[in-house]
């Protein structure tokens, strides 16, 4: 089951794959055409109704594959109403093949006729609320029709988002959706095909730029609805927490706090004014921190723990306490992640290791990148936490869902590109499911070493990760509609 937004980080996947959205419109098409000749023989009255976006632009191509029916075209609106260009390409090809289109101009011009079968392809996973005029009265036609209503990808009305069904919406005789089933359809009662349209398996397996398009940031919003992140980190070093803090400001977290040794405070202070500092006493985590700590995190969205602490036994032990008190959501990373596999914990946890790290944890690794995948899912489901384990190709999985990123160069084995990968973790997961933030993030910092490196060749240090984030995660270069 594939909701609306979900099917549009898939194809926007599988556009970065190579397979653009209009040769995905072309198999839909395709695929409503082999319905409608299993409901009605050639000769029989056929009306594809299509609204003006892409829901449209599947049967507008659907028409190509009708010649020997008696074939009528409605399109709701005006040409050039129709608002995406792959759906305007497929209406301006009818207009050069002399196919018998209409426009409908307004509500009260709508004729359905008597077609045997009428193709409703008015809204697809673009809907929002109720339908509005012309849609309403070409709905209501249908629905009252003889005709057999064989809906492209949901019954116009339906909410692909969340299965809600709009009380006008057109009462459907067979649905065919495309790559996956959406939620409400098996809820309608009527037979629905889920229709192969050539989207590679890998655009659900590989992190790519769909995957960005899971970000939204409210124009409404302030401060701290974005997420607020509390790292606990240093001691024994002071780059990884500064590192960690930094970048999950870049990503995109409203505000973020350092908790670290008091003596070490000041120097964690110096590398940027953007942070804000909750000294401990001491210069290490030690268990009486604790209970202080764990007030501190539930009241931020996320906790990362982990960079810079060193694993003294007493930290250890007081990581091992924190993780057992806290119940929010918490990015482990370093010396903390040794102690997960030996704790009890409500916490929600994104674990970071690299490949050694997750043999200490007692994870199996692979040489062989699916092999790994298979072996991080078990072991996923095993601790059931989510895992990113970072690698020429990063794996992340959750035990169920397992995903790979494959941006990245050797460039990126410097120190402090891990502490860079859990700050921006960190920051997503206030917003996003542990999987997503995992996986994004990944994809990120990736792409952005990947900039870096194209730029100025091998020689990279963590800092120069920082910028480039912003740049990536909101890159907005659909290209396609
Ligand atoms: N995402 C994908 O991977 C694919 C999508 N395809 C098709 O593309 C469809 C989605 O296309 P779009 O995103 O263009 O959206 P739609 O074609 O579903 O609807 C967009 C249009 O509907 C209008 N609209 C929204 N709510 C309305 C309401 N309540 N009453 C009247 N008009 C309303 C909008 O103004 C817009 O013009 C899918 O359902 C599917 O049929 C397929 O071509 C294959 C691949
Ligand atoms: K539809």
């Amino acid at each position: 089951m594939l909701t609306g937004s979900e099917m549009g980080v898939v194809d926007e996947n599988a556009a970065a794959l190579g397979v653009p959205r209009k040769q995905l419109m072309e198999s839909s098409g395709h695929a409503v055409a082999r319905a409608v000749r299993a409901l009605a023989d050639p000769g029989d009255a056929v009306t594809v109704v299509a609204g003006r976006g892409n829901n449209g632009g599947d049967a507008l191509v659907t028409a190509r594959f009708l010649d020997d029916y008696d074939l009528h075209v409605l399109l709701l609106g005006r040409p050039d109403a129709i608002s995406t260009t792959i759906a305007r390409e497929n209406w301006e090809a009818l207009q050069h093949a002399e196919y018998p289109t209409e426009t409908v101009k307004d509500a009260s011009a709508f004729e359905l006729g008597t077609p045997d079968v009428v193709v409703d392809a008015m809204l697809g996973t673009g809907i929002a609320g109720d339908l509005r005029e012309p849609e309403a009265t070409a709905a209501a036609a249908m629905s009252e029709s003889d005709a057999t209503v064989l809906s492209v990808d949901v019954p116009s009305g339906l909410d692909a988002e969340t299965g809600r069904l709009a009380d006008n919406a057109v009462d459907t005789d067979h649905v065919v959706t495309f790559h996956d089933t959406k939620p409400g359809l098996p809820d309608l009662d009527v037979p629905v095909t889920v229709a192969d349209i050539g989207i590679p398996d890998a655009a659900e397996l590989f992190v790519e730029r769909g995957d960005l398009t899971r970000l939204e940031r409210d124009p409404a919003s302030h401060k701290g609805d974005n997420g607020e992140v509390l790292v606990v980190g240093g001691g024994p070093y002071t780059g990884a927490p500064a590192l960690a803090a930094q970048a999950a400001l870049r990503g995109g977290a409203d505000l973020v706090r350092v908790a670290c040794p008091t003596v070490v405070a000041r120097e964690i202070q110096s590398y940027s004014e953007n942070l804000i500092l909750r000294p401990f006493d001491g210069d290490h985590l030690a268990p009486p921190h604790v209970d202080r700590l764990a007030d501190l995190a539930a009241d931020h969205d996320t906790l990362l723990l982990g960079p810079g602490l060193g694993d003294a036994d007493a930290t250890l032990e007081a990581v091992g306490d924190l993780l057992a008190e806290f119940e929010g959501t918490a990015v482990v990373d370093a010396d903390a992640l040794s102690v997960v596999p030996n704790i009890e914990t409500d916490a929600e946890l994104i674990c970071t290791p690299h490949q050694g790290e997750l043999r200490d944890m007692g994870g199996e690794t692979a040489d062989d990148w699916r092999d790994r995948a298979d072996l991080v899912e078990s072991f996923a489901a095993d601790l059931d936490q989510t895992l990113l384990v970072k690698g020429p190709y990063d794996i992340i999985s959750d035990g169920e869902r397992t995903r790979v990123s494959r941006t990245g160069n050797p460039g990126m084995t410097v120190g402090g590109t891990g502490d860079v990968l859990a700050g921006v973790t960190g920051a997503l997961a206030c917003v996003q499911d542990p999987i997503d933030a995992a996986a994004i993030a990944a994809y990120t910092v990736g792409s952005v070493g990947d900039r870096v490196v194209d730029d100025r060749g091998y020689g990279l240090v963590a800092t120069d990760l920082l910028d480039g984030i912003p740049q990536v995660l909101w890159q907005r270069e659909a290209t396609a509609e």
